[in-house]
């Protein structure tokens, strides 16, 4: 890795690379684990998901018939693709209700970025799968059934079983996903979820022994904007298991960066779009007598999420300043911007000319140019964009401008986005640089 550009790739890629699944384990109670069959011969079968013998899922096995795969638009039955049974939506029945156990939430707080993230997810249950010793399913993508899919769930129970690891691979790497293992462990009656993107390539190894038993459905985006959306997960989801922990790989490319001279090396800030959107995104509408602050972009340091909190908190640790700011394009000839430290109202503030110097003057907005630009001179601060400005966090509001004539209300737009504070080669340090004591959580690292 020689050249700053690999050095800031190097820092894009621990930001913005996440695993494409995410996968839980829940508790499933008596009632949600009961599972009500159609035998072939039309009779119904009872039993219980988290406690089967071995006799019952042979007759489950014997109720299901054999599993087809999609290939070129067609049903494939087992041959070198595919060996595992199927029963359809019509001939089962289970309590499961994953909205209940928190599954959605889990999908949306780990699945869903930037402008997704508020849409209606909704569940469509498509099949229930038993693999016996033998079953297998080849690489393959799901083939989504609708334009809407997203991404598959599948739950996987606890039938004690060896082999069926789900392999998963996308943008080079390799995942496996072993429920059997996940489930032996659980101290509880549980049952284990993943949900991946739809254009993930997955396998099921080999089933050794055993009976593997799944649930699948596809994941698909509903249409209105979801109001009040609560990430918070309830006691049921007992455990989300994320497969990398990214905090060491993207410490490592930010100290990298920042022992770099040739960057900023009088200091000036790295730039991130956000990769998610956040409540304090949209101020609150309050009454014009009413004395209740604006929501702050302070805010959203305390609501951070995936890679936004990691970035938030390797800078912690690095003792790097971050601040969310609005970032606005100046009308200056030369081009630059203004980043501001707070969501504000300028619709009664009046402007005689160009609105920069008064904007700056009002919020303390400051401007920078990219640290590449032409016009960036000694005198001015520079701005390194590691991750591009993302559109979906909008700042917006009107200002006036005072014409002699009569005042005309113009309009100002920004994004918003992490600002890390970065000192002059030597001092990169910028965290509570107001502040007289240092931070106790420092690092050693010499930049
Ligand atoms: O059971 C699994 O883990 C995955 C099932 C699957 O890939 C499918 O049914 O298409
Ligand atoms: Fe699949």
């Amino acid at each position: 890795m020689n050249t700053t550009q690999d050095k800031i790739d190097a820092v894009r890629g621990a930001v913005v690379k996440r695993p494409p699944f995410c996968s839980g384990v829940v508790n499933l109670d008596n009632n949600s684990s009961k599972l009500f069959y159609e035998r072939q011969d039309k009779t119904a079968g009872l039993l219980s998901l988290t406690s089967a013998t071995t006799a019952q899922l042979e007759d489950l096995n014997r109720a299901c018939l054999p599993a087809t795969f999609q290939l070129d638009g067609r049903d494939v039955y087992h041959g070198p693709y595919i060996k595992a049974r199927k029963l359809g939506v019509d001939h089962f029945a289970t309590k499961i209700d994953l909205h209940a156990l928190d599954i959605v939430k889990m999908v949306r707080k780990e699945l869903l970025e930037g402008p997704n993230q508020n849409k209606p997810i909704e569940v469509e249950l498509y099949e229930l799968n038993i693999y016996d010793a033998g079953s297998f399913l080849k690489v393959h993508k799901d083939t989504p059934r609708s334009e809407k899919v997203f991404a598959s769930l599948v739950i996987s129970f606890p039938t004690p079983h060896q082999g069926g690891n789900l392999i998963l691979r996308h943008d080079g790497e390799e995942y496996s996903f072993d429920p059997s293992n996940i489930l032996s462990k659980a101290a509880t009656p549980s049952a284990a979820c993943v949900a991946f993107y739809s254009d993930v390539e997955h396998e099921i190894a080999p089933i050794t022994s055993g009976y593997r038993l799944t649930l699948t459905y596809d994941l698909l985006y509903g249409e209105e904007k979801e109001e009040n959306i609560d990430l918070s997960l309830g006691s049921s989801l007992a455990m989300v298991t994320r497969s990398i922990p990214e905090v060491s790989l993207l410490q490592a490319a930010i100290v990298n960066l920042l022992q770099d001279d040739h960057v900023l090396p009088d200091g000036g800030c790295f730039g991130f779009g956000f990769r998610y959107t956040y409540p304090a995104f949209t101020p609150q509408e309050t009454d014009d007598d009413s004395d209740s602050p604006r929501s702050s972009l302070k805010d959203v340091l305390n609501q951070l999420r995936g890679s936004d909190a990691l970035l938030k908190q390797v800078c912690d640790t690095l003792s790097l300043s971050v601040t969310a700011q609005v970032v606005i394009d100046t009308e200056r000839d030369e081009p630059s911007l203004m980043l501001i430290p707070d969501l504000v109202d300028l619709s009664e503030s009046q402007v005689e000319s160009g609105w920069e110097e008064a904007v700056s003057d009002w919020t303390g907005g400051r401007e920078v140019v990219d640290w590449e630009s032409e016009s960036a001179g000694d005198f001015n601060e520079k701005i390194m964009w590691v991750t591009p400005r993302t559109a979906f966090p909008t700042f917006r509001t009107t200002y006036i401008i005072a014409d002699y004539k009569r005042p005309i209300v113009a309009g100002l737009q920004g994004d918003i986005c992490l600002v890390v504070k970065v000192g002059p080669v030597g001092r990169r340090e910028t965290a509570g640089l107001s502040a007289s004591t240092s931070s106790s959580r420092a690092t050693s690292v010499d930049f």
